[in-house]
């Protein structure tokens, strides 16, 4: 047995086989040579098959020494009377007769036959060892446990202190053992307990600067009477630290999160959606009016027409209080879309993804979801996404809880999903559930009277972003860039301009440093090829025309209706009309 409970130990484990048992006729002189021959510590007496009593080695040989020794017999001298105890008794018990009863052996019986003696000699010597073996085992124990242990006894003397509380605290065992524990720690809330005897659990206290720990102590009742009080300590420094660092870095966060929206609001905002062509200012109103609804909405367009643009300013109106998470699901790999979008569980993956992610869905938790080029997910992400936004519930992957979703998803691309649906590449009930409203993004070549506006907006934005002086621009350099269809739609035009803010000179921008293929100055015909259709043809034509005898007279409005040969007030309704005045 590994654990010896000495409070369980039977008088079979300990006992002592070595006794004699003689009948009461034999003669002292017979039992004396045993006795010495066999180094016995007494004899017990028969008479007539039944054991009546015992005589200790010490009475016997008194009795020895006596001039009428050689004739006596056994049953001449007065026995003890025998106490017996059965195999199956523990020591405990053997313990109790014996002091009770003032005697200092106990034979015992199995089956009502003599098998052993156990005599006080057995207790000391062989109950013993095993009493201290199990002491060093309790040590052995309260000193590889994590915690901290202390005990102390009803004076507040510490009776033990395991090694935990030796890290813990810094005080060796040979130091503290035997003392009172107030002389170390004037305020330990075991002195507490041993006034109050009631327990106290989890209290988290600071023995020193940056340590902390989580502290119980329970008081020790053996028979109604308090008898210690014992502590268990467990060094909680790293957790209380991390979770102080993460409390202010939460702070931080909150503040951040407060601030990235003051900004967003501005930066985001419809108020900032640079456009006042017709086709544009209905488009900004249809997205402004969803903005506060829930239904998902599907922004088309061209790449580079300002569908992010759309989305974010849409979110940002719609009031809602979550974060805007955008995904591009043409640049994500497809191995990593699912765990990428929904999150994972520490140790659903192994390896550099062991720790656990929280996935874009859920991130985008209250707020929107944006998904751009919705167009490159992969059918089996489709099938995903889809039971997500039915279901709005989401699961991590290798979780296995469900977290409540209430997110507004926009969607972007640049493809025609209607067909993709029909060709089997893109889901149809998908395509239905994201498309509830759809925004159409015009080419910037469709709305080319706002290119003097992005040219505007975009040399102030690079020019305050790299603290330069706004340089002028000409009509005619203008003229020029409203020419130009823009395939790249605003993303070219937003970086041709800041070619062009790069490399111009005297604050003023060069002609010269527009690209071949808008420098085109002999080029007056117009790419049937590029235009969409006639009404289109004939709204750039009128716009240049406008702009050209404008820039011609001098901006005189007089001259310039009788260059084109139109009357005023027609020049001054499609002036209107085309919102060209801050242009011109
Ligand atoms: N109406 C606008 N006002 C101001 N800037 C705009 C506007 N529309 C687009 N831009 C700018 O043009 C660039 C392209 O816009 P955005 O990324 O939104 O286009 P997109 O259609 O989402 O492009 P892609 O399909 O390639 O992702 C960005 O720098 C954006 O700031």
């Amino acid at each position: 047995m590994f654990f010896n409970q000495t409070k369980r130990l039977k008088v079979k484990d300990i006992m002592s086989k070595d006794f004699i048992v003689f009948d009461s006729d034999i003669s002292l002189r017979r039992c004396v040579e045993h006795i010495a021959l066999n180094n016995l510590k007494e004899v017990i007496v028969r008479h007539h098959e039944k054991l009546t009593g015992y005589i200790k080695f010490d009475d016997i040989i008194k009795i020895s020494l006596s001039q009428s020794f050689p004739e006596k017999k056994l049953f001449d001298i007065r026995a003890n009377k025998p106490f017996y105890l059965n195999v199956e008794d523990t020591v405990l018990m053997a313990k109790d007769i014996m002091r009770e009863n003032q005697v200092d052996r106990v034979f015992i019986l199995d089956d009502e036959k003599l098998v052993g003696v156990l005599r006080t000699q057995d207790i000391v010597y062989k109950l013993y060892p095993k009493i201290q073996a199990n002491e060093d085992l309790y040590e052995l124990l309260w000193d590889n446990v994590h915690e901290g242990i202390c005990i102390i006894d009803n004076k507040g003397t510490v009776c033990i202190w395991g090694r935990g509380s030796e890290k813990l605290y810094g005080i060796k065992k040979s130091e503290i053992i035997g003392k009172k524990l107030e002389e170390f720690f004037p305020t330990a809330l075991l002195l507490d307990v041993l006034k109050s005897k009631e327990p106290v659990e989890n209290i988290i206290h600071s023995p020193r600067k940056n340590t902390y720990v989580n502290i119980s102590a329970l008081p020790l009742i053996k028979n109604g009477k308090l008898i210690g009080v014992v502590s268990t300590e467990r060094d909680v420094s790293e957790i209380t630290n991390l979770s102080r660092e993460l409390e202010f870095t939460k702070e931080k966060l909150d503040y951040l999160q407060v601030e990235v929206r003051k900004m967003n609001e501005d930066k985001f905002s419809f108020g900032n959606i640079v456009g006042k062509s017709k086709i544009m200012t209905h488009t900004i109103d249809r997205a402004y009016q969803v903005a506060s609804t829930t239904s998902s909405v599907l922004i088309s367009g061209e790449s580079g027409t300002g569908k992010e643009v759309f989305a974010r300013a849409i979110h940002q109106s719609s009031g809602r209080e979550g974060a805007f998470v955008a995904i591009n699901c043409s640049a994500i790999p497809e191995s990593l879309f699912e765990s990428e979008m929904f999150g994972y569980e520490s140790g659903a993956f192994t390896g550099a993804l062991s720790k656990g992610k929280i996935g874009k869905i859920e991130i985008a938790n209250g707020g929107t979801l944006f998904l751009d080029e919705i167009g490159d997910m992969p059918l089996h992400m489709q099938a995903k996404l889809l039971r997500v936004l039915q279901e709005r519930q989401l699961m991590r992957v290798g979780g296995d809880k469900s977290i409540s979703l209430d997110v507004r998803v926009i969607s972007a691309t640049h493809r025609n999903l209607e067909d993709m649906v029909k060709a089997g590449t893109f889901r149809e009930d998908l395509y239905y559930r994201l498309n509830v409203v759809n925004i159409k993004l015009p080419s910037l070549s469709d709305r080319i009277e706002d290119v003097p506006l992005f040219v505007k907006l975009f040399i102030e934005e690079f020019c305050r972003e790299n603290h330069m002086k706004v340089p002028d621009i000409s009509p005619e350099i203008l003229n020029m860039l409203m020419n130009y269809s823009w395939p790249g739609n605003i993303r070219e035009l937003k970086n041709m301009v800041e070619h062009l803010v790069v490399f111009s000179k005297n604050n003023e921008i060069q002609i010269d440093t527009l690209p071949e293929y808008i420098n085109n100055k002999d080029d007056k015909t117009i790419n049937i090829k590029n235009e969409k259709s006639l009404t289109d043809l004939i709204r750039k034509t009128e716009i240049k025309a406008i702009h050209d005898a404008m820039k011609e007279c001098g901006n005189n409005k007089q001259q310039a209706a009788k260059l084109l040969d139109i009357p005023r007030s027609t020049l001054y309704y499609k002036i209107k009309f085309y919102d060209l005045n801050q242009y011109l």
